[in-house]
């Protein structure tokens, strides 16, 4: 919390300040009538003693009994009207101050989030990671706006009023004051308790925002299974874990509020009753000296004064506490060590070429097991370098490491002879465009999606790479043409229409490097064939590294690395693997027909033998008679 405050909180201090005081000021003018009461019931109505009002010269006070009532009743008015005033002040004051922190604190943390590691972005659940950005930070707000004027206020109240009290009646004080320690060991014994049962309920919230945003995400996927009572009682189970985790903390919350409160009830009682007998039969023992009735009534309001912040600590503490989980998750995100970042001597790429190299690479995700070993090849500046392999080889990984997603684990990814460590994410990573298999259009028009990262395009830029992507012809033919708008993850496209609005997205980009991760998968071959059509303008003059399973799509590639279990198995042209007779020759005959009706079984088995170190020749049956 202090450092919310140290680092947040600063930058808009005035607001601060103007809000606080005034809060302070309210509560000093809250005192006036009360004290203004108890002076104009001894000096006035019962006239035993002089009229004199602390901070007020003499010389102000009227010498009238009528003067010295108008007086108490206009300064009482005065001090409803200020507090109004004061009220107003504070409550904009405060609120400006919060909402601006946490303005702040949300696009800070959001900024701070983007740079993270991608293995950050592997663990976490999106929905822990929104309600981070979300309720968390709205906690932090709350604080900020009233639960921290509200502690500030409740001890200017305490310390002022204690003050008061002791010099109305400094014996009769000391029965009030008796319950403040008792109240303050209570409330420790509070915090410490509540303290962990706010964290798991911040947790709570995470898990059941990252179940419904699962959920929501594939819809798809849940009608198509007709799982939805299986998901509704899912969410109903993080939901009631939610529920039970909240009232955990309002079950402690309703016992220490209430006990709070009946310290401070039997705190005014023992007053009251101590002040009552002195008043009727004089000093009770071991007290001494006279007591007013005037002075008692005010001494009676101030306990009252004293007593209902004490008692509202509750409140506070509780919001602390839940501000404070709130703040753990959103420091315990901003602080998390980033490895794949710029360095202190890093440096820009400069004019790329195109040159790219990958040296004796390892790489494993996280603590888990490698799935790249010692994988070198190389690609000169606009040549195509194709990646093949069974599924899960790696190849999507290496393309990975390419685009310094992550860093690798051994060995070293060279773009025209410079580590990608040692130069800028941002000269990196402009060099490229990358063209996924998960094509990704964001919520908005098709123009916004296709200048994205390419924001200075011109409309006829924008449409020349739209005509190159054979895209322009289905864009024409939308309701709005280039301004349709396409929905979130472009659901109202076709995946082939997608995969052509992210090629002209990459050809408005214009890099030098292309990465194509499986960008002909999953469309009929008319689609396909625009798609080749497309790619081959958009590769033509630029380093491509390409991911197909398809092999008829990178036959023509200058050079063809075969992966297998993260591995380089083969490499060359695919004249040169097809009469090699290995993996590539395997998955060649597989795919074009050749190796005749292969099982699934028989396959694996032929793809074991080679990996064994057997040489089969291209067509070739396994040893089982039906295959
Ligand atoms: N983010 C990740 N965290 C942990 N392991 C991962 C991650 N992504 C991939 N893997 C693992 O790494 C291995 C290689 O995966 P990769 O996606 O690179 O394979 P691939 O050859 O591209 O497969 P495919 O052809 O099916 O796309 C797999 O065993 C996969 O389970």
């Amino acid at each position: 919390m202090v450092r919310l405050f140290a680092e947040y909180g600063r930058k808009n201090l005035p607001f601060f300040v103007v809000g606080l005081l005034a809060s302070v000021l309210n509560r000093l003018v809250g005192i006036v009538p009360a004290l203004v009461l108890g002076v104009a019931i001894d000096a006035v109505f019962f006239q035993n003693t002089a009229y004199a009002l602390p901070l007020v010269p003499e010389s102000w006070i009227p010498a009238t009994v009528t003067g010295q009532f108008w007086l108490s009743f206009w300064l009482v008015i005065v001090a409803f009207v200020a507090g109004v005033g004061l009220s107003w002040i504070q409550g904009l004051g405060l609120a400006v101050y919060s909402n601006r922190v946490q303005h702040t604190v949300r696009v800070d943390t959001y900024d701070v989030l983007q740079r993270l590691d991608m293995t950050f972005f592997d663990d976490k659940q999106t929905g822990q990671v929104l309600s981070i950005l979300d309720s968390d930070v709205r906690n932090l707000r709350t604080f900020l706006d009233s639960t921290l004027s509200g502690g500030l206020q409740l001890v200017v109240s305490v310390v002022g009023i204690a003050g008061v009290l002791f010099y109305l009646n400094a014996q009769l004080a000391a029965v009030t004051l008796v319950a403040v320690p008792l109240l303050a060991v209570f409330t420790v014994w509070f915090m410490r308790t509540i303290r962990p049962m706010y964290r798991a309920l911040r947790e709570s919230v995470g898990a059941l925002n990252t179940r419904i945003e699962n959920n929501v995400a594939g819809m798809e996927v849940i009608k198509a299974s007709t799982t939805e009572d299986y998901e509704t009682t899912r969410v109903a189970d993080a939901s009631m874990d939610y529920y039970q985790r909240a009232l955990a903390v309002v079950r402690l919350d309703y016992l220490y509020q209430p006990t709070m409160e009946l310290l401070a009830g039997v705190a005014f009682a023992a007053t009251f009753a101590i002040g009552g007998i002195w008043l009727i039969f004089g000093p009770p023992w071991p007290f001494t000296g006279e007591l007013l009735v005037g002075e008692f009534v005010t001494f009676l309001f101030m306990t009252q004064r004293f007593i209902d912040p004490l008692s509202g600590a509750g409140r506070i503490v509780n919001a602390y506490e839940n501000a404070r989980a709130s703040g753990e998750r959103i420091f315990g995100l901003t602080d998390r060590d980033v490895t794949v970042q710029d360095s202190s001597e890093t440096v820009d790429l400069g004019p790329v070429a195109g040159r790219i190299e990958f040296d004796d690479v390892s790489f494993a995700y996280g603590n888990g097991r490698p799935v790249l070993h010692d994988v070198s090849f190389a690609a000169a500046p606009g040549e195509t370098v194709a990646l093949v392999g069974p599924t899960g080889a790696g190849k999507s990984t290496a393309a990975k490491l390419l685009l310094r997603l992550y860093d690798t684990s051994d060995g070293a990814v060279r773009v025209d002879g410079h580590d990608v460590r040692d130069v800028s994410l941002k000269s990196l990573r402009e060099a490229m465009g990358y063209v996924s298999q998960d094509v990704y259009l964001f919520d908005g028009t098709v123009r916004e999606n296709l200048l994205y990262g390419a924001f200075d395009a011109t409309e006829a830029e924008m449409v020349a790479a739209a005509q190159a992507a054979e895209a322009h012809e289905f864009v024409s033919h939308l309701p709005n043409g280039y301004d349709t708008r396409i929905g979130e993850r472009g659901v109202k496209l076709s995946g082939g229409q997608r995969q052509r609005l992210s090629i002209a997205r990459a050809m408005l980009q214009d890099p030098q490097i292309l990465v194509l991760d499986e960008a002909t998968s999953a469309v009929d071959t008319e689609t396909e064939l625009l798609i080749q059509r497309a790619l081959s303008r958009l590769t033509t003059g630029r380093t491509t590294l390409v991911i197909a399973h398809r092999l008829s799509t990178i036959r023509h590639a200058d050079t063809i690395v075969v992966l297998d279990e993260g591995r380089v198995v083969e490499s060359g042209t695919h004249d040169e693997l097809v009469a090699q007779g290995g993996l590539y020759a395997t998955l060649w005959g597989v795919q074009t027909g050749d190796v005749g009706g292969v099982s699934a079984d028989a396959l694996d088995r032929l793809v074991d033998r080679i990996r064994e170190g057997d040489v089969i020749e291209q067509g070739a049956t396994t040893d089982g008679g039906e295959d």
